[in-house]
């Protein structure tokens, strides 16, 4: 198990955003977590990421509590939003100077982003700009590429396919795909594209109102009983 959540409960001004009493990801698991507007995803996934402190309970990495171990961050990686990016470098600059926080060389990162030529799809490289002249599409290709090449055990995503073109979502699939293939890598993702999450995930967690309101492995109906779920 790589993740582990207990009693976890974000409230915001008497609201409770996040309630959540247990919840366990496994090694190898890649989760789709869908809900609507404001069902309490992002909250969350903050939380996992130590980004905001819980109200009450905690989460727990390999054992450890976020809040009081920083072992995690040498094994996460994660991209939420923007937020993530440094504006002011060039992609080239950004991927080289997240490399060396894991002892990655330039030359590996360059590497490295051969891989993801498909993906980038001629728009990311060699441009000459800077984060904040790409548009948010572009941008997210930036954030995600750069969780992927720190090649983590637990992969946190936040709506990594919204702003992408539909080819891009689809490559970003492959890539997914591939990556557990390959290692056995934990991922989560939010989004609210139920079909390509229940393509690319073995596990769906729906929350509701900070509630986890279903938690099922993937089978052929999952799609069904998800559209089902969201058009009443
Ligand atoms: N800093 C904050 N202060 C007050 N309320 C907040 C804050 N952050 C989030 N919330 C509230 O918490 C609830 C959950 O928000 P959250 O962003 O986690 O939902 P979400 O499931 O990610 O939604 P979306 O699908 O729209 O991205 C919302 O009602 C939101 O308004």
């Amino acid at each position: 198990m790589i993740l582990e959540i207990k009693d976890l409960k974000k409230v915001y001004d008497g609201t409770t955003v996040v309630n959540i009493t247990h919840l366990q990801i496994g090694q190898g698991e890649t989760i789709g977590l869908v809900g609507n507007n404001g069902a309490g995803k992002t909250t969350l996934f903050r939380m996992i990421l130590d980004l905001i402190r819980p109200t009450a309970g905690s989460v727990l990495s390999k054992g450890e509590n976020v809040m009081q171990s920083d072992a995690w961050k040498n094994y996460t990686a994660s991209f939420l939003d923007e937020g993530f990016l440094i504006d002011y470098l060039t992609p080239e600059e950004y991927f080289v100077f997240i490399g060396s926080l894991h002892n990655l060389t330039a030359a590996h990162v360059y590497e490295y982003l051969q891989r993801y030529e498909e993906f980038f799809n001629g728009e990311i490289l060699n441009k000459g700009k800077y984060i904040r002249d790409f548009s948010k599409g572009n941008q997210n290709k930036v954030g995600i590429a750069a969780a992927l090449m720190q090649n983590p055990e637990l992969l946190v995503l936040d709506e990594p396919f919204a702003n992408l073109d539909p080819t891009t979502q689809i490559r970003l699939k492959t890539l997914i795909k591939s990556l557990k293939q390959q290692h056995q890598i934990s991922t989560l993702i939010s989004s609210h594209d139920l079909n390509h999450v229940t393509d690319v995930c073995d596990r769906i967690i729906l929350l509701e109102k900070g509630l986890v309101i279903k938690d099922f492995n993937k089978d052929e109906n999952t799609l069904k009983a998800l559209e089902a779920y969201f058009s009443e």
